[in-house]
């Protein structure tokens, strides 16, 4: 009998990252704030005789499906930790919708749900402390991406809390399609000790609260970025003045831009409002998933 598992692989958005420390082995400490969007790409597998991958979508061509895929990747992590709990094959499919070295971790929302989908295959139950821990091989951001609800992230992004409560709030993404290198604006940054992210308000339920809280915080890696793709800066600035917008920033090391809205409406028009003046950008509405 033949049968396909699908798992969202939603967008990451890095509200507030502050860069703390620059490590001995040259990666850096992270603070953040991480919501998830319900945008996602799409990854479906059925037991086969042996791995494959397909990819499609509207940015399947941004893509290989070789060895390097971050789904084949992950794969792989899992049959040389659980030999004995994967299937002889998976035969799966990438529906790629986010675009690709955007800030947004579709590859390691990828990673992470190609994760989820060998644990559901696997004829036993996979603790999460011990599927957290591979994710964390696979990638920086592929453990907050295992979990994609609403958490703060530290040390490189492997210490994760959870949040209990989130505000019903609403995301617009803009990403004017130049892929950035996470790597290079790393390398660009001047500051490798900012001061870590203040105290979230308990329990965190009103889009107020939350609103003054980001006014504390930044993305340390938005000014790197704006450097080496200018027009970033120009998006938050536009976006920051569409009606409703509660705060306008790059997420993750660039170069998406979200928005934040307190009410599906305003998102939808803000949305609209960035496409007239931006076509040739990728633009997207969605709501955050909540806990
Ligand atoms: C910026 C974030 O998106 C925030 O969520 C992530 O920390 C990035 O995670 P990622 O895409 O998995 O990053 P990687 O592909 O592992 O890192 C690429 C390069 O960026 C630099 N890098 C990355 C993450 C980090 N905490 N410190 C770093 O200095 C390193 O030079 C690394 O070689
Ligand atoms: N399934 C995948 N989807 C996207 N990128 C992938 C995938 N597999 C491998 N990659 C590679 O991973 C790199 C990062 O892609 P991704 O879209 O995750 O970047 P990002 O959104 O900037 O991530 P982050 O926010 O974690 O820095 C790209 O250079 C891409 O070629």
């Amino acid at each position: 009998m033949s049968f396909t598992l699908h798992e969202a692989a939603p967008a990451k958005v890095n509200l507030a990252l502050h860069v703390t420390r620059r490590r001995e082995d040259g990666y850096h400490d992270l603070e953040s704030l991480i919501a998830f969007a319900d945008l996602s790409d799409d990854v479906s597998a059925a037991p086969a005789e042996a791995d494959t991958l397909a990819i499609s979508g509207p940015f399947a061509a941004n893509l290989g499906s070789g060895s390097g895929n971050l789904v084949l990747r992950a794969i792989d992590a899992f049959r040389n930790r659980w030999p004995h709990l994967a299937p002889v094959g998976v035969q799966f499919h990438l529906v790629k919708n986010l675009p690709v070295a955007a800030g947004i971790g579709g590859g390691s929302a990828d990673a992470a749900a190609a994760l989820r989908l060998m644990a559901k295959l696997s004829p036993e139950a996979i603790p999460v402390q011990d599927m957290l821990g591979l994710a964390a091989t696979l990638g920086a951001d592929v453990p907050a991406c295992l979990l994609s609800r609403p958490l703060v992230a530290r040390g490189v992004g492997e210490i994760l809390s959870p949040l209990q409560e989130f505000p019903a709030l609403h995301l617009v993404l803009v990403n004017p399609l130049v892929p950035v290198a996470t790597a290079d604006v790393f390398r660009r940054l001047r500051a490798h000790d900012n001061y870590p992210l203040p105290a979230l308000p308990e329990p965190l339920t009103r889009p107020a609260q939350l609103g003054l809280w980001l006014a504390e915080t930044r993305n340390d890696l938005q000014p790197p970025a704006v450097k080496l793709v200018p027009v970033i800066g120009e998006i938050v600035s536009r976006l920051a003045e569409t009606a409703g917008c509660i705060v306008a920033r790059m997420s993750g090391s660039g170069a998406t831009v979200f928005g934040l809205f307190g009410s599906e409406g305003q998102a939808h028009l803000a949305a609209q409002q960035m496409r007239e003046h931006h076509p040739e950008h990728w633009v997207a509405a969605a709501p955050i998933l909540r806990p």
